[in-house]
């Protein structure tokens, strides 16, 4: 046994038809662990998540989940260990988000009692701050509550890696933070793709840099989000500063104004 949440080991992707999406990725996070996943657009990020969330299988390499095969795994195993909150997440417009809520209980069904069940999902309503909306219909949510609905599902599956891609798209500055401070917050292994490059150094406690399929650097913030990395790979830059305030640092990007 390892304390290895996550294994990916020499994990390639590419679609039927067409060019390596990803290749030669190895990563591992460690249980408790928070890894951002940072990269350009189209760098292959989302297509990294979806192999280690086990969403996809790789076309080679394997991904183990506390030291178990994700190919050996029952889908519904794999849902008692691993959520997903997704870029893309449609649910009928007219479920209430209070049963919303509740399709993260699914893959524990006939495992507890349905009123723990009730008692899990009031939980994640009242942790995620969206307990007064619990009676409303999805479709009439703003983006940022939706996402906290998306959040208080996958709590309420009681994972214990929790997957995010893209969770602060629709936030505004101050939720974003807020949000990624909360994740933190939960006893849980996290795996963020991330465009905000704001929150990161906050949030993460590993860094993955994505960039043309491949991941090109790895480490702690302030080791994987160097300034040579963060020019050479989004062209722009980053600078170190002490806070003017406050005792402490704050990483600032920067797009150079010769651009
Ligand atoms: N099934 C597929 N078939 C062909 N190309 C694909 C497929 N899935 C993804 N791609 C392409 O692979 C590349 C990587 O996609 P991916 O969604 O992983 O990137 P990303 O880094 O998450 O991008 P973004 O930041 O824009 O969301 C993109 O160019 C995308 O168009």
């Amino acid at each position: 046994m390892t304390n290895l949440a996550i294994a990916g080991d020499s994990l390639a992707y590419s679609p039927r038809s067409g060019r390596n999406l990803l290749e030669d990725v190895s990563i591992s996070v460690a249980d408790g662990e928070r890894l951002a996943i940072i990269g350009p657009n189209g760098a292959g990020k989302t297509t990294l998540l979806r192999l280690l969330a086990g969403l996809q299988g790789p076309t080679s390499g394997t991904v183990r989940l506390y030291d178990r095969d994700i190919r050996a795994m029952r889908p519904v195993d794999r849902a008692r260990l691993v959520a997903v909150v997704g870029q893309v997440d449609q649910p009928d417009h007219r479920i209430c988000v209070r049963d919303y809520v509740g399709l993260g209980r699914v893959p524990h069904h006939g495992q507890v009692k349905k009123t723990d069940d009730r008692a899990i999902v009031d939980a994640a309503l009242v942790r995620t701050g969206i307990e007064a909306f619990a009676g409303r219909e999805m479709g009439s949510l703003s983006g940022g509550e939706r996402q906290r609905a998306q959040i208080a599902r996958a709590l309420a599956q009681e994972p214990r890696i929790l997957f995010l891609d893209e969770p602060t798209n629709h936030l505004d500055p101050r939720a974003r933070s807020d949000l990624m401070r909360f994740v933190a917050g939960l006893d849980l292994t996290v795996v963020a793709v991330l465009h905000d490059l704001h929150v990161v150094p906050e949030f993460a406690t590993q860094v993955a840099v994505v960039d043309a399929g491949r991941i090109v650097a790895c480490g702690p913030p302030d080791q994987a989000l160097s300034r040579e990395t963060v020019q050479r790979v989004f062209g722009i830059d980053l600078f170190r500063l002490p806070h003017p305030v406050e005792n402490r640092q704050v990483t600032v990007f920067d797009i150079p104004s010769q651009l």
